[in-house]
């Protein structure tokens, strides 16, 4: 009987051992998984890998640093919240991933994100590493006094285990500009030292050109290289998104100035569907409702003639081409899967993380539609990210032309590693691709550093 010290386990052995070390965290196992299933096949005949237990330790975290966040709400109450970072692995780079505020926010998550990171992050051909963090508050409804707190409170924990050559986190879900100034402010402040530690800051003070947008472009520019390269394109395609934050805007954005048709949109509330389509008004309209007064989707419905809100529900039960799941993990399952290639859809590129269920992406893969996973597809940001590093670290800033360039190239270097690795025969498994690619370059590195 194999033990999971055995050097040639075989992948339930492995996922068993897996499911043991990390009880109850489903969505780690989730994301290990669908890692371990190409690996384990890539790696059959490749002893030094075996030997190094090289998948055992990127699964792994090199640590998980948890602590309290205790701030005082506009009532005076002290409130007490959880904050993580977890450091997956540094064998190419400094690890580097965003930060998330959100209640659903848990270790699990966080270390599904960092997991997942790795991988997406050896993608990109920069020297980044792989980590994520957050905590389970809700900026929601907060006024900016108390979201100001809570990011000063956080990062009087976190600045002692992040540096610009260390852990370099960014944004997320529920962490845009203005919590990633409150906390580079304070780290500031506390170290005395102004460094490149956090990326997707202002561009007054060190930002990237183009961070913003890199991510939703980013998730365009892998469906307009994956419909290339099957001799299709964007142009006249229609699409359906989820999300309305940060990278579904942006991803509408692209979209639009391609040529599609963008008549969905979400948030945690439902959906609202645009006949009509959504244009740049549109688009800038939701942009203020998001990023300046904080309301909701439906209100786009109030506002917009023809456009309708349906609430407690997913967009995915319609007919598109394309659809671009950009809000948050396992928003898109078997039922709604079914549903899109029901529907026509040809191709599905991912701006959210894992947001598609495994029994979703059996789906997409026995329909043999187009289908980019996120660690792949949306990329962009985390490049434009390690651009960000580049620039701070030269004291100098590029312009949004050439960023758009070097976005489009590294998105195009991506989607060629995925072929690379991912074609069989007249079909490319861009899961398997990405998994393969991303894991070969850290697992080479891990090599040369013996074990450790
Ligand atoms: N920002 C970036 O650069 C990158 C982000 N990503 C991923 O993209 C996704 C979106 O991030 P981002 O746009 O930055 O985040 P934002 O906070 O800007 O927007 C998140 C959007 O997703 C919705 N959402 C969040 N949770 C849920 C849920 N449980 N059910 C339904 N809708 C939900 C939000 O709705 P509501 O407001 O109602 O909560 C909101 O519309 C995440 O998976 C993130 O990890 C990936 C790479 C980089
Ligand atoms: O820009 C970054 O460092 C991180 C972006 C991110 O969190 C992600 O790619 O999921």
């Amino acid at each position: 009987m194999a033990s999971v010290y055995d050097r040639h386990v075989d992948l339930p052995t492995f996922m068993e051992g897996v499911r043991k070390r990390n009880p109850g965290q489903n969505e780690f196992i989730q994301a290990v998984h669908e890692v371990a299933q190409d690996v384990f096949e890539f790696i059959e005949d490749k002893e030094e890998y075996h030997e190094a237990q090289i998948l055992r330790r990127i699964a792994e975290p090199d640590r998980v640093v948890s602590f309290r966040v205790c701030w005082e709400d506009d009532n005076h109450n002290i409130r007490v919240q959880r904050g993580w970072r977890v450091q997956n692995n540094n064998a190419i780079g400094p690890y580097k991933g965003g930060i998330r505020f959100h209640s659903s926010v848990n270790e699990s998550v966080l270390k599904f994100l960092a997991f997942e990171q790795t991988f997406k992050n050896s993608l990109t051909g920069l020297p980044m590493g792989g980590g994520k963090g957050g905590a389970d508050f809700n900026p929601k409804g907060k006024s900016d006094s108390e979201v100001m707190r809570f990011c000063q409170a956080f990062m009087t924990e976190l600045y002692r285990h992040i540096g610009p050559d260390t852990d370099v986190p960014a944004g997320d879900i529920g962490v845009g500009s203005r919590e990633i100034g409150y906390m580079f402010g304070q780290y500031k402040r506390i170290t005395n030292r102004w460094e490149g530690v956090l990326t997707g800051k202002g561009t007054e003070y060190g930002g990237s050109k183009m961070r913003p947008e890199a991510t939703g472009y980013g998730a365009v520019y892998f469906l307009r290289d994956m419909l290339k390269y099957s001799g299709q394109h964007v142009e006249g395609k229609t699409a359906v998104l989820s999300g309305s934050g940060n990278v579904a805007i942006h991803a509408a954005e692209k979209l639009l100035q391609l040529g599609a048709k963008v008549v969905r949109l979400s948030d945690s509330d439902g959906f609202i569907h645009d006949p009509d389509g959504i244009d740049q008004e549109k688009i800038d309209w939701v942009k203020r409702l998001k990023n300046e007064r904080r309301g909701r989707i439906s209100e786009y419905a109030d506002h917009f003639t023809g456009a309708t809100f349906h609430g407690d529900s997913r967009p995915w039960n319609v007919k598109c081409d394309v659809a671009l799941p950009c809000a948050t993990q396992n928003e898109l399952d078997e039922e709604d899967a079914k549903a899109l290639v029901k529907d026509g859809c040809i191709a599905v590129s991912e701006g959210a993380n894992m947001p598609t269920t495994l029994e979703g992406v059996r789906v997409f893969h026995d329909a043999q539609i187009l289908y980019g996973p996120g660690k792949a597809a949306n990329a962009g940001g985390v490049a434009v990210s390690g651009l960000e590093m580049s620039q701070n670290a030269e004291r100098i800033s590029w312009n949004h032309e050439r960023l758009g360039e070097m976005l489009t190239e590294l998105m195009e270097g991506i989607h060629e590693k995925c072929v690379e690795h991912g074609e069989n025969g007249d079909y490319v498994d861009y899961v398997r691709g990405a998994n393969i690619a991303g894991f070969k370059k850290v697992a080479d590195a891990m090599l040369a550093f013996g074990v450790m």
